[in-house]
């Protein structure tokens, strides 16, 4: 390395690799990128996730593949590179720290688990950005500083918040805050499946709210399951006690008072948009006719009257050609923002 910036090398050009290529080589770091799929390898250097792998060895190599071969992964590339530090960020850390090590190499080896994602997969789902302001966990398990040092490099450059934690540590952790989520919002979704399409067009917000996430790709969860299912398993025990209690109970109201006063205290611990404390915005609900141009209009609307929009979420209605777009922004510009909307003749609706 010459002091400057790592040359970095991509294991895995799918949501995670790619994303992380794109927000390093934008960032001016030399990546190269590269994917088991040629079809996908070739779309990476397209997007500008990183060049072609080349002669050289790495300084720093990012193995981003599927859960169920990181381990072999990482392990070849500690084989491979004897110099290159690597890590990798596959969403269960404590196997993956044991075959590092088994490889005698392992104090060049230190975890990552960038908690950001979607729940839709590969390079053309890959944004730069998709890190930003998230917690990025490190999990050094033994390795030399100079190790902890240059991959701590990656979340600076992306902006994360950089957590560090022991990798048991880690998996337990994240089997209540991610890997339970998305069993709970596919049993949710799923048990949709009594319903005709009248009855599921009935859905609110409540609904899509819980359910986002199920849309995920099968493939990683079972990988996620199967590498991490004692934690996995002892969370999901916790939440079906609590269901058996509601079920169960004789007086439902009381036994579902005390579930979901103990969710509103617990809720209110979840860091909000920058990792800091959750901010109460307020929602401004505008009517946008379904038709091309028109959520561009608004946006152009909203932007030409100065008010920062923090969040915003669209809802199509399904028998109208309207959808619904809530703007969350700040509680001392909601009322400001509805007359300038009114005033450029947008509908608000009623909150
Ligand atoms: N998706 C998320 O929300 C999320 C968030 C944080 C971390 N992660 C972790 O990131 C990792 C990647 O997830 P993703 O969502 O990017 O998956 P993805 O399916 O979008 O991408 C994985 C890519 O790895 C490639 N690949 C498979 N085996 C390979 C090999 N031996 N060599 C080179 N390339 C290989 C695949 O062709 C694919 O393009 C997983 O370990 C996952 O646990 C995912
Ligand atoms: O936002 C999403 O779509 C995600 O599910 C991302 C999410 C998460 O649970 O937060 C999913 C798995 C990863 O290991 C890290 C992040």
């Amino acid at each position: 390395m010459d002091g400057s910036l790592p040359r970095t090398h991509v294991i895995g050009a799918g949501l995670i690799g790619a994303s992380i290529g794109i927000g390093l080589s934008a960032e001016g770091w030399p990546v190269t990128i590269e994917d088991a799929d040629p079809e996908t390898q070739a779309l990476a250097h397209a997007i500008g996730a990183g060049r072609a792998p080349e002669g050289s060895a790495p300084d720093l190599v990012i193995v981003a593949v599927p859960p169920a071969l990181a381990a072999t992964v990482v392990a070849g590339a500690l084989e491979r590179w004897a110099d290159a530090v690597v890590t990798d960020v596959a969403s269960v850390k404590a196997p993956i720290a044991r075959a590092a090590h088994a490889t005698g190499h392992g104090d060049r080896y230190v975890g990552s688990h960038p908690m950001a994602g979607r729940e839709i997969s590969g390079a053309l789902a890959a944004q730069g950005d998709l890190f930003k302001a998230r917690p990025w966990v490190l999990c050094p398990n033994g390795a030399t500083a100079h190790a902890v040092e240059l991959v701590s490099r990656v979340p600076h450059a992306l902006q994360c918040d950089l957590v560090t934690m022991d990798a048991d540590a880690h998996d337990a952790a994240v089997a209540r805050v991610s890997h339970a989520p998305q069993v709970a919002a596919s049993a949710v979704a799923a048990a949709l499946g009594t319903l005709g399409p009248d009855d599921v067009a009935l859905a609110g917000q409540g609904l899509r709210d819980v359910t986002r996430i199920a849309a995920s790709d099968p493939r990683m969860w079972a990988d996620i399951a199967r590498l991490n299912r004692h934690a996995l398993v002892a969370t999901l025990t916790h939440i079906i006690d609590d269901l058996e209690d509601v079920r169960d109970s004789d007086d439902v109201g009381e036994a579902l008072t005390d579930l979901i006063e103990r969710g509103r205290v617990e809720v209110a611990r979840i860091p909000g948009k920058h990792g800091g404390a959750k901010r109460e915005w307020i929602p401004v609900t505008v009517i946008v006719p379904d038709e091309p141009g028109q959520l561009l209009r608004l946006l152009s609307d909203v932007a030409s009257v100065g008010v920062n929009v923090e969040d915003i979420t669209i809802e199509h209605s399904p028998r109208q050609p309207v959808g619904l777009t809530t703007l969350h922004v700040l509680p001392a510009k909601a009322d400001e923002l509805s007359r300038a909307l009114i005033a450029h003749e947008w509908e608000i609706a009623a909150s």
